[in-house]
């Protein structure tokens, strides 16, 4: 069924509707045989749906400095060595939109314009205020050197962006500094599952085309959620693992348009939106909506869209536990 978000995008929201597309079998090592099957989707409104259940109001829920809180996550590291040297290889490389992060400089602004209406539907933000997250703690999980970080400072987040690689905090850290709407944000070469030692939460957790470079994804979806506050919002992008992916985001991608360094994705280490619909809801994230990004070739621009083949985005909420399922 298709109705419409907004008069320019229609999403994919998921629901465990009996409409929508078929199943499928799952490669997610671990997964239950009740999992077997790929969630059913559907496609509707929010706003005009009068069948699904009202998105969530939760209000941002920082719990006071010093509350203990049971860390969770993963305790396994979610480093690649080897996916880690590529993003050093090519650290120098951030801020030079005509380099090899050119895709990600030309999606920013799309992604940005996800993450801007889900962060303020979910916080109850508007989203034609200039400053929407305003107050806000949002930590930028394999941040490279900003680029999400610095507009999502500008949106009035305070940041913090994390990655592995220190020469790219180092390169995020000068950047950032150059403008005073992003001088303060705080830059660590860490991992999540580190931050999740110390405690820390976060009232938006986003981690944008990271999942298919690190070693474990579940752990490291459950580190993403241990990060997250209770009630607060998960927001992750990444490339399908799909024939199409392969097509594009691969062979043309890496072979023939050399828009990115050979061997930057390997399609084994992709993971389809039912696969991270599944993670995630192991992790205690629900899955609330996901959108694909497509490209139009002839105008050079990414836009939102229903088609989750190739590039896709999804936003969860971090699910609160009751007493007998935190036993
Ligand atoms: C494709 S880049 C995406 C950068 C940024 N999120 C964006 O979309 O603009 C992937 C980033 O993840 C970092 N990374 C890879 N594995 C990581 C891990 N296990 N923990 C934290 N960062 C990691 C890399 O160093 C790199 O900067
Ligand atoms: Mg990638």
């Amino acid at each position: 069924m298709l109705r419409r978000v907004a008069p320019s995008l229609r999403r994919a929201i998921l629901t465990s509707s009996a409409h929508g597309r078929a199943g499928a079998q799952l490669t997610e090592p671990g997964l239950s045989p009740r999992h077997a099957l790929l969630p059913q989707w559907r496609l509707c409104s929010s706003a005009a749906s009068t069948n699904s259940p009202p998105p969530p109001p939760p209000p941002p829920s920082s719990p006071p400095q010093g509350t203990p809180r049971p860390a969770g996550g993963s305790t396994v590291s979610s480093l690649n060595p080897a996916e880690v040297a590529k993003f050093a290889a090519i650290a120098e490389t951030w801020w030079d939109s005509e380099g090899p992060f050119k895709p990600l400089h030309l999606m920013n602004p799309t992604r940005l314009s996800f993450i801007r209406s889900t962060l303020c539907r979910h916080f109850r933000r508007d989203p034609n205020s200039s400053k929407p997250l305003e107050g806000l703690k949002v930590i930028d999980v394999g941040c490279g050197g900003g680029i999400l970080s610095e507009p999502l400072a500008r949106m009035g987040a305070t940041v913090t962006g994390i990655d592995a690689v220190d020469k790219n905090i180092k390169i995020a850290r000068v950047h950032a500094a150059s403008d005073p709407s992003t001088a303060s944000i705080e830059y660590f070469c860490t991992t999540a599952e580190d931050l999740v030692k110390e405690n820390k939460q976060f009232d938006a957790v986003i981690s944008l085309e990271v999942i298919e470079h690190v070693a474990n994804p579940s752990g490291f979806c459950e580190s993403l959620s241990a990060l997250t506050v209770p009630n607060g919002a998960t927001v992750i992008s990444t490339i399908n693992r799909s024939m199409r992916a392969y097509a594009t985001a691969i062979v043309a991608a890496e072979y023939i348009l050399n828009w990115l360094p050979k061997g930057t994705h390997q399609w084994s280490k992709l993971v389809t939106p039912e696969e991270l619909v599944l993670i995630l809801e192991r992790a205690s994230i629900s899955v609330q909506e996901m959108a694909g990004f497509v490209y139009n070739p002839l105008r050079g621009e990414w836009s939102l869209s229903d088609d989750l083949t190739v590039n896709y985005i999804a936003y969860g909420m971090k699910k609160v536990e009751t007493p007998s399922e935190s036993n």
